[in-house]
């Protein structure tokens, strides 16, 4: 099992990802976009940065890379592809996941850190928690706010494809602990299958108990194995 993080210009959580991954026994590599996907890739992550500076939207123009067109056709295949941060943003941008990422209602870069609701348990990046379990997660972003128009919202919900929401330490999903103004206080989601995820919060930060105070975004990457 080898997963490929891939590296655009601009990218910076590459290595922290690849790091992540080993910690938990994961085989990862980094990959330069323009290098193209292996054939033989088990699992892809498209990682977090400022990917070509954010110009025009975050994300923008990594989503037209051409190594972007075989990531959708790996991700219908039910290869597992995970977006985090500006790798969800390159998710949302590619068609990857439905919606959007903007800029926060704070119009500010945020970093900090945050408590995500587990929605779904029964998902590959889920199972290693409980539905309702509360994690904690930083965040680092300008653009990180979900949003989504009203059909496309109901259709999320109703196909159950929110994985995670902002809540407070107690799990309660509220106004006060959404940290950028998402639309339901989403802060990941799954694609069309459920080998596709995105979320802001950045589990590779939690997951070396060298470097962080929680492992809590352990469960997430392990899902690769
Ligand atoms: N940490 C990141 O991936 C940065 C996200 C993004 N470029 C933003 O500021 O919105």
């Amino acid at each position: 099992m080898t997963v490929t993080v891939v590296q655009f210009g601009g990218s910076n959580c590459d290595r922290d990802a690849v790091r992540a991954l080993d910690h938990l026994g994961i085989d990862a590599e980094r990959r330069w976009f323009e290098d193209g996907l292996p054939e033989d890739t088990d699992g892809i992550v498209l990682p977090g940065g400022f990917s070509y500076g954010d110009y025009l939207r975050a994300g923008a123009m990594a989503a037209r890379a051409p190594i972007m067109e075989s990531i959708r056709t790996a991700a219908g295949d039910g290869t597992p592809v995970l977006g985090i941060c500006n790798g969800a943003q390159i998710g949302a941008e590619s068609r990857l996941v439905d919606g959007a990422f903007t800029t926060n209602a704070s119009a500010r870069f945020q970093c900090e850190h945050v408590h995500l609701r587990v929605e779904r348990a029964d998902t590959p990046w889920t199972d290693a928690y409980e539905a309702g379990e509360v994690l904690r997660l930083p965040i680092a972003h300008g653009e990180g706010r979900f949003e989504i128009g009203e059909d496309a919202y109901a259709d999320l919900e109703a196909d159950d494809r929110v994985l995670f929401r902002y809540c407070d330490a107690d799990g309660n999903v509220t106004d006060e602990a959404n940290p950028n103004g998402s639309t339901g206080n989403v802060a990941g989601v799954l694609g069309e299958r459920e080998a596709t995820a995105v979320l802001m919060p950045h589990p590779e930060r939690a997951a070396l108990p060298d470097v962080a105070d929680c492992t809590d975004g352990q469960g997430i990457l392990r899902a690769f194995r």
